[in-house]
């Protein structure tokens, strides 16, 4: 947690808080070796988008250091539907592997449904698959051991890292995209985190009004500078998770824009910055998934 000058947000800083992590996991690793269990994680990349090259090389590299093992796979642009599913069930079956992702998104030409829920659940690194977030719905005490997703964890864990007590506190997400709108309520209304929320989108009447109320704002919503200074309450905490990439009309490199207009840092009482916010986070509970999906099963052994 840094403070900078009066009158400006507590920055919630996510490159910080997953270095805290991946420091953790880098001594959960070695315990496993020590048992004879090097914790894999593996990616499966279709086609050549340079974003998505950028992720995987990401989480590769973050993964090999803590001690992981990390198998790259990767299938051209064209690669059939029977190709994808075939690479999962070899993965589903390497005992190396404990867990992995397939990179979204897919080419057009594939059906990503079926791709996903082919995954093992027991190996769903993003913990996304429709048995986890079924298990998410049913889990109120959050007692059952299940994968959990990345990036709503990753929201949760900035906060509760930097000293924010959730309990009682009203959070409005903004957006009801798969990978964050919808499983974050799921997680933010378990007993062990007790906030109570609102989930608002394009459908929602007066958006200025809901985010008024709010403690806490998480904004995923992928639009551009969505949550304005004159929407948020003084001292609230705001979450920046939208990621809206603008190309240089010169050929420059393209422009990555969050969800938060940048002058809300002088409303807000702690702000997560972006880059260097929640996408940290994501990456580092990905590998959590993985570790933890590794130590389940050296608990079996
Ligand atoms: N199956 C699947 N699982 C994913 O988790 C997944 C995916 N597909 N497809 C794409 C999105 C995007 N995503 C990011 C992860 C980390 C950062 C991240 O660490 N960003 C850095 C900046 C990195 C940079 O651009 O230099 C930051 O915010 O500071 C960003 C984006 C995971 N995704």
């Amino acid at each position: 947690m840094t403070s900078t000058d009066s009158g400006r947000a507590t920055i919630l800083d996510g490159r910080a808080a997953s270095a805290a992590i991946k420091a953790e996991l880098t001594e959960r690793v070695a315990a496993l070796k020590a048992k004879g269990v090097t914790p894999g994680i593996a990616t499966v990349l279709v086609g050549a988008d340079p974003a998505s090259q950028l992720y995987v090389g990401m989480k590769h590299k973050q993964s090999v250091a803590i001690g992981m093992n990390s198998i790259q796979k990767e299938l051209p642009a064209d690669a059939t539907q029977e190709q994808v599913e075939a690479l999962i069930d070899e993965l589903n079956a390497d005992p190396t592997c404990h867990g992995y992702i397939v990179q979204l998104p897919l080419p057009k030409h594939l059906d990503t449904d079926a791709i996903l829920e082919r995954i093992d659940p027991a190996k769903d690194a993003d913990g996304l698959h429709p048995t986890n977030l079924g298990r998410l719905v049913l889990n109120v005490s959050g007692t059952i051991e299940t994968p959990l997703p990345c990036t709503p964890r990753g929201v949760i864990e900035l906060l509760v890292r930097n000293g924010y007590d959730l309990n009682g506190k009203h959070v409005v997400v903004v957006g009801r995209g798969v990978t964050i709108g919808r499983p974050m309520p799921l997680l933010l209304t378990r007993r062990e985190i007790n906030a109570t929320v609102t989930i608002t989108h394009t459908g929602t009447q007066d958006l200025s009004e809901h985010l008024r109320r709010a403690d806490v704002i998480v904004a995923a919503a992928g639009v551009k500078h969505i949550v304005k200074p004159e929407d948020v309450k003084p001292g609230a905490a705001v979450l920046d998770v939208g990621v809206t990439r603008e190309d240089d009309p010169n050929g420059g490199r393209s422009k990555v824009y969050g969800d938060v207009d940048p002058r809300v840092a002088d409303v807000a009482g702690y702000i997560s910055p972006n880059p260097g916010g929640v996408g940290p986070m994501t990456v580092a509970l990905l590998m959590t998934n993985v570790v933890e999906a590794a130590e389940r099963e050296a608990a079996r052994a």
